[in-house]
């Protein structure tokens, strides 16, 4: 039987969080210190641990079937890939940013500056569109440290909790793309490689679902339970079970971790109490 192969980062940003949604997919890795290549002992998959930057690129040519890195990559290196889908996790930005000390006019400001990056051909495009001329400046890393060292005027780079810029002196004037990590598939997959990645996308959907919704139990006075039940419209609908002392119910339901706070406030103010909310390990639809 022929194995799926999927390209993850060797060693970065993306490595562990690829690593671990495999196996919260219930895939078996065991990855040898300094391997290159593994193959599962309990699914049909082969593990490839590559630099992000490649990715693309063995995926366009086959040698990966598929690929999890982030989108910012994707584009930059603008290969023949296909994006299935985001895996929840990597978020970050690309943006453009200069010495704090400066004085930021407006997207204008970057005409005749000189920019130092990773990520050259997304921002040519985004000078083109925005009718920029800019001098641009390719390095692989430590971006930040161009303006500091007279490389360059400004940056174009990835930002996050933004910590690396103002440890640096510079300032995030233009966000140009939000980006996370996804899964990339290669165009020429055989059938029986597709069921596999069929499979993969059913468990992959599950364990992004379990990350996304807490289960919640409640204990509530009858007369309430219609309205809190509106806030609690769970997979199909609540369950509601009858509590032992009288004119009580327990309430069953499954709430969206981002609506968790502002949800156990309102049903707070309607009555509820003995609210328990916990982790789910899989959920199916
Ligand atoms: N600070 C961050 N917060 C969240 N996601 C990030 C952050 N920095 C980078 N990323 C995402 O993780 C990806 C990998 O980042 P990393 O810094 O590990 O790359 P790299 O140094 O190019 O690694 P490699 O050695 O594999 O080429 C980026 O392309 C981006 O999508
Ligand atoms: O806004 P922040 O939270 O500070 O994150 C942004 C930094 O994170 C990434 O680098 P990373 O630390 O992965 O190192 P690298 O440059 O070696 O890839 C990115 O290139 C920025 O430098
Ligand atoms: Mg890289």
């Amino acid at each position: 039987m022929s194995k799926l192969k999927i390209a993850i980062q060797k060693s970065g940003r993306l490595s562990e969080k690829s690593l671990e949604l495999l196996q919260e997919c219930g895939i078996k890795i065991s990855n040898g210190n300094q391997k290159l290549k593994t193959v599962s002992s309990n699914f049909p998959i082969e593990i490839l641990f590559l630099r992000d930057d490649d990715i693309p690129q063995y995926v366009e040519q086959n040698v990966a079937d598929i690929g999890i890195l982030g989108e910012n990559e994707v584009w930059e290196k603008n290969r023949k890939v296909e994006t299935i889908r985001k895996v929840g996790f990597g978020n970050c930005r690309l943006a453009l940013a200069i010495p704090k000390d400066e004085i930021y006019t407006g997207i204008s400001y970057f005409n005749n500056k000189k920019i130092a990056t990773s990520y050259p051909k997304i921002l040519t495009k985004f000078c083109q569109e925005n009718h920029l001329n800019v001098e641009i400046e390719e390095i692989s890393g430590s971006v930040e440290i161009a303006p500091g060292i007279g490389l360059a005027n400004c940056i174009f780079d990835i930002v996050s909790t933004g910590s690396t810029l103002l440890m640096n002196g510079l300032k995030e004037v233009e966000t140009v793309a939000n980006s996370e990590a996804v899964l990339i598939k290669s165009h020429n997959l055989s059938g029986e490689k597709q069921k596999i990645l069929d499979k993969l996308l059913f468990r992959i959907q599950s364990v992004i679902y379990s990350h996304e919704n807490k289960y919640i139990l409640l204990n509530a006075p009858n007369e309430k339970v219609k309205d809190i039940i509106s806030l609690l419209p769970g997979m199909k609908s609540p369950t509601v079970l009858p509590l032992a002392e009288n004119g009580w119910s327990s309430i069953h339901s499954v709430i969206k971790e981002d609506e968790f706070w502002d949800i156990i406030d309102l049903l707070k103010e309607m009555g509820a109490q003995g609210i328990l909310v916990v982790p789910i390990e899989k959920m199916i639809l």
